[in-house]
C-alpha cells in the first residue's frame, strides 16, 4: 500500500556523479525533478572514492618524489605527516562527510531532494521510505532514472562479519595512518590504497586471492605493479586464500592458505592492526524492486538497457549500477545521454540535440588506477580483443628504453592492441608517470577508430612520454 501519489516530471533515484548530473541538468531545464537519495548528494566519488583516494594519492605521492632526491639532484628527508593528508580530507573535500553544498547546489537549479530509500512502486513510479520515516510517492509523466551504485562487497570469510574492518569508507576517513595494514583484494581500490598508505610509513601486505594485482589490466601491468610494489616494501601475495579471520583488539589475524605449483596449499598466518576488505562491489539493485517496474531481474547481472540506457519506456538504468564499468566518467557519459533523451521526448530540445549526444557507446571507455606507475588503459585488452574473435596484432615499447623515460628514471611502457583487419586501435595500455594523461592521445584513436596508417604519420614531441607511443605503432607485429 502506499500513500497519495504527487505527479512530477522525473524522478531520479541516487544522487551520485550520474544522478546528480541528470537531475540538476533536467532541474536546470525547468522540469519538476524529484532527486532521492538516501546517504549523501554526490554518491561515492566525492566522499568515500575518487577526490578523498586521490587527495591521499597526490600526497603519498609527493613523498616518494621527495624520496627520489637522492642520486637526482642530492639529499632530502621526508617526515610524513597522515594528518595533513586526512585534514585536507575532512576539510576541503568532504566538508567533514556533510552534502549541505551538493544538496544547495541541487536545489538551487528548482531540483527537489527527498531523502531516503526509493524503490519502483510502478513502471514508472517511485515509493520512497524517509530518512525521517515518512513515506511518499511520486510518479513520472517523464521518466524515472535509477542510479544506485554500489556497496563494498564483503566476502564470507569466517569469522570476518562483525570485526571492524575496513572498507574504503572507513580507509579514507582514518586520521591517522595504521603502523600496519593488510590489504585484502588486489583490483584498483587495493592497489592504489595499498600504496598510498604505504607510503606514509604504513607497513602493508597485499592478498590477493588470484595471481595477479590489477588483474583487468594487462598482465604486463600487473607483473611491473607487483615489481614496484615489492621494491617499495610492500608484501605482495597472489594466488591467496583467507580462510579465517579473528580479531583482538591488537590485530586481525588472517589465516592463508597459498597456492603452489608444488607442493600443495602453503598455509600462514598474518596480522596487522588494520584490515582493509578491497574485494569488489556488490550491487544495490535488490532494494529497487525492479519486478514492480514490469522488469525482470536475475538477482545477479544487471539488466539489460537499450542504447539510451533505457530498461523500459522511460525507465532508465545508470552509472556503476548499469554494469558497464565503475567509473565516475562512465556515469557521467550515461546521464548526458539520458538527459538528452528526456529533453528530446519532453519537447525542450529537438531531436538534434538527442542525437547529438548520441546512444552509448563502450569501445573507447578510458580508465585509470591511480598508482605509482599511473596505469591508463583504453577499450580492449589483448586477452579480450583475441577472445572476440579479432586478428590481434600488438606493439609494445618500455618506456625505461625511451629518452624521456631514460631522463626521468621513470618504468612503465606503452601496448597497443591493433585489429589487424580494420587497420584500427581497438586497445591500448598506457603506463607510467602520468599514464592516465598520456592515455588521452590513444583514447582518442580508439575512440575515432583512427587508422595506424594515420597515427604513424603523426609527430611526436620530443622527449616526451607520449613520444613512447611512436615506437610502440613501429612494434606492431
Ligand atoms: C576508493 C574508490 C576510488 C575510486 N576512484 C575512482 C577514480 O579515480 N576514477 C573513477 O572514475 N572512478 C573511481 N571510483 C569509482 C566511482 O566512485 C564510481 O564509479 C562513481 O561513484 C559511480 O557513480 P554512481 O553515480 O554510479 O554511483 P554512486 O557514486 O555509488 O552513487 C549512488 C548513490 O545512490 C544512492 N542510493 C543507492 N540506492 C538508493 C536507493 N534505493 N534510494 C536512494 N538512494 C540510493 C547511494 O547512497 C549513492 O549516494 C572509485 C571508487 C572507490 C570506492
Ligand atoms: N581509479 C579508478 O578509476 C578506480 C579506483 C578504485 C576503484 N574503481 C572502481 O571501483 C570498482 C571496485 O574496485 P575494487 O578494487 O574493489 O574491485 P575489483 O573487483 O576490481 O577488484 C577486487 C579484487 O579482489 C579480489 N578478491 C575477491 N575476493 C577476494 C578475497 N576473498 N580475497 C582476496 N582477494 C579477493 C578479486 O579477485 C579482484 O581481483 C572497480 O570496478 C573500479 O572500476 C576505480
Amino acid at each position: 500500500m502506499t500513500g497519495p501519489v504527487e505527479t512530477v516530471d522525473v524522478v531520479v533515484v541516487g544522487m551520485g556523479p550520474g544522478g546528480e548530473a541528470v537531475a540538476g541538468e533536467l532541474a536546470a531545464a525547468s522540469l519538476s525533478v524529484v532527486g532521492v537519495e538516501s546517504r549523501l548528494v554526490g554518491g561515492e566519488c566525492p566522499y568515500y572514492g575518487c577526490v578523498p583516494s586521490k587527495m591521499l594519492i597526490r600526497a603519498a605521492d609527493a613523498l616518494a618524489e621527495a624520496r627520489r632526491v637522492p642520486g637526482l639532484a642530492g639529499d632530502s628527508s621526508v617526515a610524513p605527516d597522515f594528518s595533513v593528508a586526512a585534514r585536507r580530507i575532512r576539510e576541503e573535500a568532504t566538508d567533514n562527510w556533510d552534502d549541505a553544498a551538493a544538496a544547495k547546489r541541487f536545489t538551487g537549479k528548482g531540483g527537489r531532494l527527498v531523502r531516503g530509500t526509493g524503490r519502483l512502486s510502478g513502471p514508472r513510479q517511485v515509493t520512497v521510505a524517509g530518512n525521517d520515516g515518512g513515506e511518499a510517492t511520486f510518479s513520472a509523466r517523464l521518466a524515472v532514472v535509477l542510479n544506485p551504485g554500489t556497496n563494498p562487497a564483503v566476502p564470507p570469510v569466517p569469522g570476518l562479519a562483525g570485526t571492524p574492518f575496513w572498507t574504503n569508507r572507513e580507509a579514507l576517513r582514518a586520521e591517522e595512518a595504521p603502523e600496519s595494514l593488510i590489504v585484502l583484494g588486489g583490483g584498483p581500490i587495493g592497489a592504489e590504497l595499498a600504496q598510498a598508505f604505504a607510503r606514509f610509513g604504513t607497513r602493508v601486505t597485499v592478498v590477493a586471492r588470484g595471481p595477479r594485482l590489477v588483474p583487468r589490466e594487462e598482465p604486463e601491468a600487473s607483473e611491473l605493479l607487483a615489481e614496484v610494489f615489492r621494491g617499495e616494501g610492500i608484501d605482495v601475495l597472489l594466488n591467496t586464500n583467507t580462510t579465517a579471520v579473528s580479531h583482538s583488539p591488537e590485530a586481525f589475524t588472517l589465516e592463508l592458505s597459498t597456492d603452489t605449483d608444488d607442493a600443495g596449499p602453503h598455509l600462514s598466518r598474518l596480522s596487522a592492526a588494520k584490515l582493509l576488505v578491497a574485494t569488489g562491489r556488490s550491487s544495490t539493485l535488490g532494494a529497487l524492486t525492479l519486478d514492480a517496474g514490469g522488469i525482470a531481474w536475475d538477482g545477479r547481472n544487471p539488466p539489460a538497457v537499450d542504447g539510451h540506457l533505457q530498461l523500459s519506456d522511460g525507465l532508465y538504468l545508470i552509472g556503476d549500477a548499469a554494469g558497464a564499468g565503475a567509473f565516475t566518467h562512465l556515469s557521467m557519459y550515461h546521464a548526458n545521454i539520458v538527459a538528452g533523451h528526456i529533453l528530446a521526448r519532453h519537447g525542450a530540445e529537438g531531436d538534434a540535440a538527442d542525437s547529438d549526444r548520441g546512444t552509448a557507446d563502450s569501445h573507447a571507455v578510458p580508465r585509470v588506477t591511480f598508482t605509482d606507475p599511473e596505469i591508463g588503459a583504453v577499450g580492449m585488452t589483448e586477452r579480450q580483443a583475441r577472445d572476440s574473435g579479432l586478428t590481434v596484432r600488438t606493439g609494445f615499447t618500455d618506456l625505461a628504453g625511451s629518452t624521456r623515460g631514460w631522463i626521468h628514471q621513470a618504468v612503465g611502457f606503452i601496448k597497443l592492441v591493433e585489429d589487424s583487419g580494420s587497420g584500427t586501435l581497438v586497445g591500448a595500455a598506457a603506463v607510467g608517470p602520468s599514464g592516465g594523461e598520456v592515455l588521452s592521445m590513444l583514447t582518442l584513436a580508439v575512440h575515432a577508430r583512427m587508422p595506424v596508417a594515420t597515427l604513424k604519420r603523426m609527430i611526436y614531441a620530443y622527449p616526451t612520454f607520449h613520444r613512447a607511443v611512436e615506437s610502440a605503432l613501429a612494434d606492431l607485429h
